[in-house]
């Protein structure tokens, strides 16, 4: 993926906003991340006590060169992610924060991250670097939260489009 946020793959694990009761891991972060007693943990470290309804997972990889720019992720609640591999601290892949942190992931690392309004972004991996950089992502939606604006009004509220056009 090459965007205005940087040049990086990613690989969607579960992008469907399946309802959490219902969400079936299908791989071994899944089976982890959607572990009922660690999500409890998580929520309670971030301090949400509103139930979780969704979550979206995902890998991101960065080879030589790779970063991704300065963003704020939009929506959901609270994350986990797990360095999967990383190269050597001095040849790039730090995660920075604009609150100040930033950290260094080795592989194994898991950080919790309650997301919202904190813009960051990693730095390019250097060529000297001798592996690639992998993060995987759970990303948990509360009750009440930051859902995608899809989901925050399904169009099932409304009819579909072509109807209400109709109608008017
Ligand atoms: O890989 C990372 O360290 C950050 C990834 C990230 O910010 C994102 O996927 O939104
Ligand atoms: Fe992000």
């Amino acid at each position: 993926m090459e965007t205005k946020e940087g040049a990086w793959s990613i690989d969607l694990l579960d992008n469907t906003y399946t309802p959490f009761a219902d969400t079936e891991a299908q791989e071994p972060f899944s089976v982890l991340s959607l572990a009922t007693e660690l999500v409890e943990a998580i929520a309670s470290v971030t301090g949400f006590t509103s139930p979780v309804v969704t979550t979206r997972r995902w890998v991101n990889r960065y080879g030589i060169g790779d970063s991704i720019a300065p963003h704020d992720d939009t929506t959901g609640d609270f994350q986990i992610m797990i360095c999967l591999t990383a190269p050597h601290a001095d040849c790039g892949g730090e995660l920075v924060l604009a609150n100040g942190v930033s950290v260094v992931l080795a592989a194994g690392d898991l950080l919790i991250m309650k997301h919202a309004d904190v813009v960051h972004w990693t730095t390019p991996i250097l060529p000297t670097a001798l592996a690639h950089r992998a993060t995987a992502t759970c990303r948990y939606h509360v009750d009440g939260g930051r859902m995608p604006r899809s989901k925050v009004l399904p169009h099932t509220q409304q009819g579909p489009r072509s109807r209400v056009e109709r109608k008017s």
